[in-house]
């Protein structure tokens, strides 16, 4: 048995402005983990991937005054070092599907990896834990259904499809995304966790 359990004045909120993170957070979580969620859309840090996700939580926590999930997602390519990195949003809008690839068109090596930054913030002034998924491929010429962000431009290593192109419980098994899930499970799993019975908010 895990230690007492911490009682959590709400439920977790996932605070994110994008509905497709949205939407895959709830397709892997189904009722493992029990959260709300708001659309905000928070400012971000510039720094670290991790520290971006950390102070997002803090931000999160403060507005919602209680416990919050965040995540922040990065598409980092091993021939720059790893950026775009944390600043691949405005890179997409920016310069597109084409531009991305463009930007690898003077390497050879066109590997890359997503990865997903989640941070956890049981109230205001609390230090968020992380939970970090990775999952490697390579950019190639968009192919697949446009819906969400650099999904046609990124091929995952040992699959013929990118993730726009492969049924989304496809990618969610394999995504950066549902790896750092994984842990997010394990986690609320073994904290657990429970919320004050008044406390739907
Ligand atoms: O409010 P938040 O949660 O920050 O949502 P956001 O859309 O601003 O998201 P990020 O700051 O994490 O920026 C990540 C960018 O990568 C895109 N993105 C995130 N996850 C993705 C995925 O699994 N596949 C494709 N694109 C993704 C997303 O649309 C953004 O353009
Ligand atoms: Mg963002």
């Amino acid at each position: 048995m895990s230690a007492a359990a911490r009682v959590l004045p709400k439920a977790v909120t996932f605070v994110t402005g994008n509905a497709k993170k949205l939407e895959e957070v709830r397709a892997i979580l189904g009722s493992s983990v029990p959260f709300q969620s708001l659309k905000l859309d928070l400012p971000e840090l510039q720094g670290e991937p991790e520290d971006i996700s950390k102070e997002k939580a803090r931000m999160a926590a403060s507005q919602v005054k209680g416990p919050v999930l965040v995540e922040d997602t990065c598409l980092c390519f091993n021939a720059l070092k790893g950026l775009p990195g944390p600043y691949i949003k405005w890179f997409l809008e920016k310069i597109g599907h084409e531009g991305l690839n463009n930007l690898l068109k003077a390497y050879e090596d066109k590997s890359a990896f997503a990865m997903c930054i989640f941070s956890l913030a049981l109230g205001p002034g609390e230090e968020p834990i992380t939970f970090v998924g990775k999952t490697a491929g390579k950019i190639v010429p968009a192919r697949g259904p446009s819906d969400f962000g650099w999904d046609p431009v990124f091929q995952p290593d040992g699959f013929e499809q990118t993730y726009a192109e492969m049924p989304k419980s496809v990618k969610n098994e394999i995504s950066h995304r549902g790896k750092a899930l994984a842990l997010v499970k394990e986690h609320f799993a073994s904290a657990n966790y429970t919320v004050q019975s008044d406390g739907k908010a």
